[in-house]
């Protein structure tokens, strides 16, 4: 029987002379026959094991392109293996909201699906590169997954679980993503090495359908709607539609929304993408940065219809406007809107609607667009048909309803005895949900919730008879306009009396001159005869 000592012995030398055949075998065999014998040792492994390994790279074959699937696999091991592995890694990824928590490097977890257990290995592999530019070696690491399962489940494994991790691992990845706020530049900035078509910030508006003051009813609807929509990827494959939905917001300013925007975003977790149409020199411009955007996103164009020359009615209005004005003026006035027309950019309304329905048919994602306007009424029917705006949503002034949650939100408070005063007032004065949340803020640490509701019951009183002096005097310059119309109706028809009575007059005259010229003739030729 061998003693401990010598056992130690013996390993110790066993160990020595393994490291000295592997440095006299990687020193003295070359290169290329170094290479033949692994590639045959391997394959000879390959053929004795029982085991398949499939290997998933953090770069795509070209080395530039961070992998999709790379990215996946890791999320989804984080969040299900991970915590059994014994050394993690932190990551702070710039696309995420939280911290990733992932296998370190050359660690092992097991997974079990349909009751089969899979290895998935963490690998770190370092290859020295050339770098041209600076002439010296740099080390480069790449990272790999290895999938390893017996080979008699070789079939399920390869078709149904790396779909099922892949799956699972894009889900989590993008409900652990940062949410951005996109806006479009100007295309003399659309260089690859900048930020291209579009500029990014992390999107955090705290607006949510719960913060949101608007008829309970109207916003049930509206979140059902959305629900529908997010979950609707097969049924809008059976009915051959494109995955896509439109939303029209209209009302007057200060009624939501942008507050409804950020809402639906943040209820849905979408990104935003801000379109500013002025920025947009021309049509393919637009059809580009469409294109441009990703999927899970809602794509933006505010105030609608002061974007774009959109409608014939505008003109129509400046038109009736100006009737009264000199010719003088009305010619400033076209000369001015011809200057204005030409700074502004060529999109055209065709071109918007091309673009529209062009994105929604060439890419099938997940997307919204809203228009937000502000006179609903000026805007083209072909821009808001349904199809294009499934929904239109009207953002109104604040009722008792809506100001329920704003008393809510600021004060914290469900009920007051002025609430039914507050209701009668709501439902005689027009104020927006934006003026009412104003006055329902605290402005000091003195203010509580009553002294809120009393200015609140006082400004709508101020309101109200604003609002009646306001009716007032536009009755009073509709009167006067009338009244100058009239005026001016009576003195052209006085004029044109004048100038047929006028016209007449010189007929006669005319006619009498003829007639006498006639007579004259008539006695000239009695007298010659
Ligand atoms: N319905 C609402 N619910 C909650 N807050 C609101 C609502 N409407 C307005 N507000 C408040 O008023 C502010 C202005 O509202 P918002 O910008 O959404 O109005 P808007 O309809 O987009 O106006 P505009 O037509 O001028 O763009 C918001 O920051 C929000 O605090
Ligand atoms: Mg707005």
């Amino acid at each position: 029987m061998l003693e401990t000592g010598a056992i130690w012995g013996l390993t110790g030398t066993a160990v020595t002379s393994l490291m000295f055949v592997c440095a006299m075998y990687s020193q003295y065999v070359p290169q290329n026959l170094r290479l033949y014998v692994g590639k045959y040792a391997h394959k000879m492994f390959g053929w004795m094991s029982f085991y398949v390994h499939i290997k998933f790279t953090e770069y795509t074959e070209e080395g530039l392109k961070r992998s999709e699937n790379y990215d996946a696999i890791r999320n989804y091991l984080s969040t299900n293996s991970a915590a059994r592995a014994k050394r993690l890694k932190a990551d702070e990824s710039k696309n995420s909201k939280s911290l990733v928590l992932s296998m370190d490097d050359h660690e092992e977890v097991e997974d079990v699906f349909e009751g089969v257990k899979v290895t998935w290995h963490s690998n770190m592999k370092v290859s020295q590169s050339q770098n041209n530019y600076f002439s010296r070696n740099t080390s480069d690491e790449r990272r790999f997954f290895t999938l390893t399962f017996h080979k008699r489940h070789r079939e399920m494994i390869t078709t149904t679980y790396v779909a099922h991790v892949l799956r699972e691992g894009k889900g989590i990845g993008l409900s652990n993503r940062e949410r951005k706020l996109y806006t479009n530049n100007s295309s003399k900035e659309w260089y690859p090495w900048s930020s291209g078509k579009w500029s990014n910030v992390p999107f955090h508006h705290p607006a949510t359908f719960n913060t949101l003051a608007m008829d309970p009813g109207k916003k049930e609807a509206i979140k059902k709607d959305l629900i529908k929509f997010s979950k609707g990827k097969d049924y809008y494959n059976k009915v051959g539609k494109p995955w896509k939905r439109g939303y029209l917001l209209f009302g007057p300013p200060g009624t939501g929304k942008s507050t409804m925007i950020s809402a639906i975003a943040n209820f849905l977790e979408y990104d935003v993408y801000d379109l500013e149409l002025t920025t947009v020199k021309d049509n393919s411009e637009l059809k580009k940065l469409l294109l441009d955007t990703k999927g899970k996103s809602i794509i933006v164009i505010e105030d609608i219809d002061c974007s774009l020359e959109l409608t014939g009615q505008r003109k129509t209005k400046k038109e009736e406007d100006d009737e009264d004005d000199d010719e003088d003026k009305k010619k400033d006035v076209e000369k001015k809107e011809k200057k204005e027309d030409e700074k502004q950019s060529k999109v055209t309304l065709s071109g918007l609607l091309n673009s529209i329905d062009g994105l929604w048919s060439a890419c099938s994602d997940e997307k919204i667009i809203i228009f937000t306007t502000n006179y609903v009424d000026k805007l083209d029917p072909a821009l808001i048909r349904r199809g294009r705006m499934d929904n239109h949503i009207e953002m109104s002034y604040c009722r008792f309803e809506a100001f329920k949650v704003l008393a809510k939100n600021y004060l914290e408070i469900d009920s007051h005895d002025l609430y039914g005063e507050i209701e009668r007032k709501l439902g005689e004065t027009d104020m927006s949900p934006a003026d009412v949340a104003e006055t329902l803020m605290p402005k000091s640490d003195e203010e509580d919730a009553d002294i809120c509701i009393k200015r609140l019951v006082k400004t709508l009183e101020e309101e109200k008879e604003k609002a009646k002096k306001l009716a007032e005097e536009e009755e009073k310059k509709k009167a006067e306009k009338e009244e100058k119309r009239k005026k001016k109706k009576a003195d052209e028809e006085e004029k044109k009396k004048k100038k047929t009575e006028e016209e007449e007059k010189e007929k006669e005259k005319e006619k009498k001159v003829k007639d006498a010229g006639e007579n004259g003739d008539v006695s000239k030729e009695n007298g010659d005869a």
